[in-house]
């Protein structure tokens, strides 16, 4: 009996109801696991926590489910996981109107093998849907969307503002950990500016046996702070050094996973680290599943220039003969976005739409 009570236990923190578990044979990464009720309510430890993270490999789990506010934004994915799901049973048809890459623009639909993940021109294998934050705020034009998702404004509204409450939260804390003028890291984000926020919707169905290849190819994100909901097992990320090796990323329930962006990266002069990661077939007995995940980008507003911030001691010195390229965050994320897409692969250039993955993998000194 006891023994039973504690399988349950672990169950219920392992895995996801109604989702084949998460293989116990295959390495994962030993990310931290950071307390939303600790970090809200101030624990010097969980700050410094958070610090460690966002300075060794980028990426961290949050328990969503210990505090009001996370439970609340935990609530808010549940709901649009389902969105999802119904938005992607679309035909391929209807959802193309709503692939706007044509217009240069990232949000909107991205069909399966509409990116390329490597230099050699392999196609992805997931088809997503961007989300911009401005539109579902009211604070741009709407822009065409299908049916689903205008029934599901308010849902997705909620899930933006719990989001982008989040991520502020991360963002005030490491303001204070690198000892910058107060507010610095929040005022380049405000939720009511113009900027590259979006969620994103993504469906990646089960691969043939004999033919599994990367869904999502390698990529540091773009902007500042990810939040991810995912249950299936199939997101890996590279830890640093030249022997490294691909690890798997363990869904929690409860939990969100949270990453840095190249963003962050330039703003701290490589202080901060923006991971490498992919997404693969889901491991044993997953791969059978469809997988699908939910994630919020939150980036710089749209004419912040991505460069180091002054005002910290914290924050490395350029040195002698390092260079800045004088990019905002706008034109960023578009040549990060559509480097990638099949259509716009040869004009921006694969090599050319890269992010911090270099400094990411801290090879060179
Ligand atoms: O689906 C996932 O688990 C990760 C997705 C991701 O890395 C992305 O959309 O940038
Ligand atoms: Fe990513």
């Amino acid at each position: 009996m006891q023994l039973q009570s504690q399988t349950d236990q672990k169950d219920i923190l392992n895995n996801f109801s109604g989702i084949p578990p998460f293989p116990d044979d295959v390495s994962t990464a030993p990310l931290l696991r950071l307390s939303s009720e600790k970090l809200l309510a101030g624990d010097p430890i969980e700050y410094k926590r958070l610090f460690q993270a966002s300075t060794d490999i980028g990426f961290f789990y949050l328990d969503l489910s210990d505090s009001e506010q996370g439970s609340a934004l935990l609530g808010d994915a549940d709901n649009l996981f389902q969105v999802g799901e119904r938005l992607f049973e679309l035909s391929l048809e209807e959802k193309k109107k709503y692939d706007l890459s044509g217009e240069n623009s990232y949000f909107g639909y991205k069909a399966q093998g509409a990116a390329v993940i490597d230099k050699q021109g392999n196609l992805d294998r997931n088809e997503f849907y961007n989300v911009s934050k401005d539109d579902i705020l009211g604070i741009s034009d709407p822009l065409p969307a299908p049916e689903t998702l205008h029934q599901n404004r308010a849902r997705l509204a909620s899930f933006m503002q719990g989001s982008h409450a989040t991520v502020t939260l991360i963002l005030d804390i490491l303001n204070d950990q690198l000892a910058l003028p107060k507010d610095t890291l929040q005022n380049l984000h405000r939720q009511q500016a113009i900027s590259g926020d979006q969620v994103r919707f993504i469906k990646a169905p089960p691969q043939p046996v004999d033919d599994r290849r990367t869904a999502m190819g390698q990529h540091t994100d773009f902007g500042s702070v990810t939040i991810l909901f995912n249950r299936l097992g199939g997101l890996q990320v590279l830890p640093p050094g030249a022997d490294a090796e691909w690890v798997y990323v363990r869904p929690l329930p409860g939990h969100a996973i949270v990453n840095l962006g190249d963003a962050m990266v330039k703003f701290t002069n490589g202080l901060f680290r923006s991971n490498i990661h992919r997404v693969v077939a889901p491991p044993g007995l997953q791969a059978r599943s469809t997988r699908y995940s939910l994630v919020y980008f939150a980036r710089p507003e749209d004419s912040v220039m991505l460069r180091r911030l002054e005002g910290s001691d914290r924050i490395p010195v350029m040195e002698d003969g390092q260079t800045e390229e004088e990019m905002n965050s706008k034109d960023w994320i578009i040549r990060r976005a559509l480097g990638h897409r099949v259509g716009r692969v040869n004009e921006i250039g694969f090599e050319k739409s890269a992010g911090t993955e270099e400094l990411s993998r801290r090879i060179k000194a």
